[in-house]
């Protein structure tokens, strides 16, 4: 996998105006800015971005676009005005159909190895709430520049579930340990100020507009300096992490296969959604 997209790591021309690469995802959009080469991948499944089966599989298609469309840098933001995205769909975990069930995890793992493990450079233009699943996608980039009065962190204990590891260690590759490991336990959630305080994002817009140049202006940093050299130094800081997924797939399916089907958890998710419910209610 490493080597093909390195095989995309080479100069490519410049034009001026800005295209659009696919339509067809439905779930995602991808423009590319001819300018710069940067391509935006939007997230765009009202009304909150929750990552379904479909969605995962379209954000996955389309970081391989990005891949071998040899664009200059990704940055992934939302098509919502205050949420960049709710995480994972809980309906795709509560009383799940068992194939399905599997063939959503296996898109969710995809989607995290082609992220995490891209060649080039990629930041999020966090321009809303971004919990738990959302927090995985946002950290699984290299910069992060967020709107402020959003939230964004690892909830998942306080949804009574257990983040696996994978998502633990990219939380932990953006906040310094013991941080990582106290808002873990707590599922805590950061306002925009608190994470730029921690680290948890780079930089602070007033729009999407800016947020998105200023993940430009990151994906400009490196402009001067060798695509393979970056994208091996890159891979080689990641590989440990990659590697322990890309060997343990199976068992993490079955792990979260047998977790998910457990009694307390279903009731948990089932007691979450009720109370999701009733405040869009109040
Ligand atoms: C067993 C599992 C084992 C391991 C898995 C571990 C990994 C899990 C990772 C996850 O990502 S779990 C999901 C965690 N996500 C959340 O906790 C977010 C919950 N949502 C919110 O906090 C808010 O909705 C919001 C994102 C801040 C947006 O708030 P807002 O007020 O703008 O919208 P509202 O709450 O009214 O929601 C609109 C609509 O969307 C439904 N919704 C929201 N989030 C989800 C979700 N994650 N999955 C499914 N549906 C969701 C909400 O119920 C509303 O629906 P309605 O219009 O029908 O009432």
């Amino acid at each position: 996998m490493m080597r093909s997209k390195l095989m995309n790591l080479v100069p490519r021309a410049v034009a001026t105006t800005s295209r659009q690469m696919s339509t067809a995802t439905k779930l995602t959009t991808v423009q590319v800015d001819d300018k710069t080469g940067i391509a935006t991948l939007t997230m765009n499944r009202p009304p909150v971005n929750g990552l379904n089966l479909e969605l995962l599989r379209d954000i996955h298609q389309s970081i391989e676009e990005i891949e071998g469309n040899k664009s200059r840098g990704l940055i992934l933001t939302s098509s919502n005005p205050t949420i960049f995205s709710a995480g994972l769909d809980i309906f795709e975990m509560y009383k799940p159909d068992k194939e399905r069930i599997r063939a959503f995890w296996t898109a969710l793992q995809d989607v995290w190895l082609a992220l995490y493990g891209s060649s080039v450079p990629t930041a999020a233009a966090i321009n809303g709430h971004s919990p738990a699943g959302g927090c995985l996608l946002a950290t699984s980039c290299e910069y992060r520049v967020m709107l402020p009065k959003y939230t964004i962190g690892l909830n998942e204990t306080k949804l009574g579930i257990v983040a696996p590891k994978w998502f633990m260690s990219t939380f932990e590759s953006v906040l310094p340990r013991r941080l990582a490991e106290r808002a873990l336990n707590q599922g805590r959630m950061f306002t925009t100020e608190e994470a730029l305080a921690v680290g948890l994002v780079d930089e602070v817009a007033n729009s999407k507009e800016e947020a998105i140049a200023k993940c430009a202006q990151f994906i400009g940093t490196f402009a001067k300096v060798n695509p393979l050299a970056r994208a091996l130094t890159k891979q080689q800081l990641r590989a440990e992490e990659l590697k322990q997924l890309e060997d343990e797939r199976v068992q993490d399916l079955e792990k979260f296969i047998f977790f998910v089907n457990q009694p307390a958890v279903q009731k948990g998710l089932g007691i979450y959604l009720e109370s999701l419910k009733k405040k869009a209610t109040k």
